[in-house]
Formats: structure tokens, sequence, C-alpha cells
């Protein structure tokens, strides 16, 4: 498992970030310059906070046009979408709003305010998905966490044996806030690119389990995703246990 999985290990979090900021913008400009419009999917957590705000300041100096990039979350906190726990807003704060997206081009998952439960939420979620025909992500962007959980995909969670679904409901996150919507495995190995980003010591034990031989998803969700390439971009730390 993972045997295709590349590693890209970095001195520390800030060229960690740098670099990943590079490749995505240039996977983008070279994904608009084939006439495409990318789809995109962000993550939420702390080390996406910083590639959101390193876009952001490199934005002005690159030839993207933000207008054509369709984005997307690969998990979202069910709560109000006012809230500060909401990757979405988290992500318009550090790069949306700073840039010229085309409004109509964000798909954030519905909130609480807007839907009655998670499932529904899920429902909606996938509804667009399937309505924008939003099967080839360009990029999935990843976190891990120190459990081995990505996205909303916790270990030991029902989520991890979801089939033909787009997006599911989880309760109960071991991570608050505990409902939430994630993407199905199903959905992100139709990605042409998954990328995990991580960065400190508290990630290493999880990343290497990730890419051991040997281990079930059920324990480390992140070992069940697979793009059609799958990139670990990590700093020294994340990678000292590999
Ligand atoms: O909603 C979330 O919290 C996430 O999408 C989650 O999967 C996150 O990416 C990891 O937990 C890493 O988060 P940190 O970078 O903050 O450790």
């Amino acid at each position: 498992m993972n045997a295709a999985a590349e590693v890209r290990r970095h001195d520390d979090a800030d060229v960690l970030v740098g670099d990943v900021a590079s490749a995505l913008l240039d996977r983008i400009e070279s994904a608009q310059a084939r006439g495409e419009v990318p789809h995109i999917g962000l993550t939420g957590g702390s080390i996406a906070e910083d590639l959101h705000r390193e876009l952001a300041r490199r934005a002005p100096d690159s030839s993207v046009d933000w207008s054509r990039i369709v984005f997307w979350w690969g998990d979202e906190r069910f709560v109000a979408s006012d809230s500060p726990d909401r990757n979405a807003l988290q992500a318009r704060e550090a790069l949306l709003d700073h840039v010229a997206v085309d409004p109509a081009h964000v798909h954030a998952v519905p909130g609480s305010d807007e839907v009655a439960t998670a499932e529904e939420a899920a429902e909606a979620y996938s509804a667009t998905m399937r309505s924008e025909g939003a099967g080839f992500f360009e990029v999935l962007m990843l976190g891990i966490g120190p459990d081995g959980h990505c996205a909303s995909l916790f270990p030991g969670h029902p989520a991890l044996e979801a089939r033909d679904a787009i997006a599911v409901a989880v309760h109960d996150s071991p991570k608050p806030p505990p409902d939430r919507v994630t993407l199905t495995f199903e959905a992100m190995e139709r990605c042409r690119a998954v990328w995990f980003i991580a960065s400190g010591a508290g990630k290493a034990e999880a990343v290497a389990r990730a890419l051991a031989d040997e281990g079930t998803v059920a324990e480390t969700p992140a070992r069940g995703v697979r793009g059609d390439e799958t990139v670990w971009w990590l700093d020294e730390d994340a990678a000292s246990a590999l």
C-alpha cells in the first residue's frame, strides 16, 4: 500500500509552505494554460492556514487567473457558516478574500445555519459536486492528525467504510468540533493529485504509520488515500520517523 507515494522533505515549515505554494501555483498555471478550469480541494488545520497566507502573498506576482479555479474542501466542520471553526471561513480570511475568485466557483459545505443535519450538508455538497462534474480535482490538499486522520476520516469511524458516496457525515469526531462532513476515500481516489502536507514532530509517528509497509486503514486512515499521484510534503520534523 502507498507504494506509489512520493515523499518530499524540507528543512522546516517555512520552506515547506513556500515549496507547496510554488508547486500549487505552477500546477494551476499549467492547467489553465491547457484551457482547463482546475478544481482544487482545500483543507483545514494550521499548516493549511499558513499555506493559504503564503498563496495570498504570492498571488500578485503569479499569472494564475483566480477566477478560473473552482474551490472545494476535503472536509468541513458542521457549525454555523460564520463560525471561526469553519475551514471555509479560515480559507476565505487567509486567501480567498485577497484574490479575485469567482464567488460562483467557491463551493463550501453548507453550515448548520443552512441545513439541519450534517447528513443533509453531505448530501447537498455531493449533489453540487455531481452537478459541477467535479470528479477530478487537479489537487486535493490534506493535513494529517497525530492519530493518522485526514480530512475528517478518523480511526475506527464508520465513514472509513462509506461506499458509493462522495461526501458523508461524521459524528463524535475526536478532534473538535464533533460534527463534520468529509469526502470519502472513493471521492479522493478520483483526484489527479493528493498532496499531504505535514509539519512538526507531533506528526512524525502518524506519517511513518501512513507510509509503512504494514498497517491498517482503520488505525491510520491516511493509508487509505491514493490519488493518481500522492505526494507527502513534509518538514524534517514530520519526516523524522521515516
Ligand atoms: O478540519 C480539520 O481539522 C481538518 O481538515 C483536519 O484533517 C486537519 O487537516 C488535520 O487535523 C491537520 O490539522 P493541523 O494542521 O492543525 O494539525
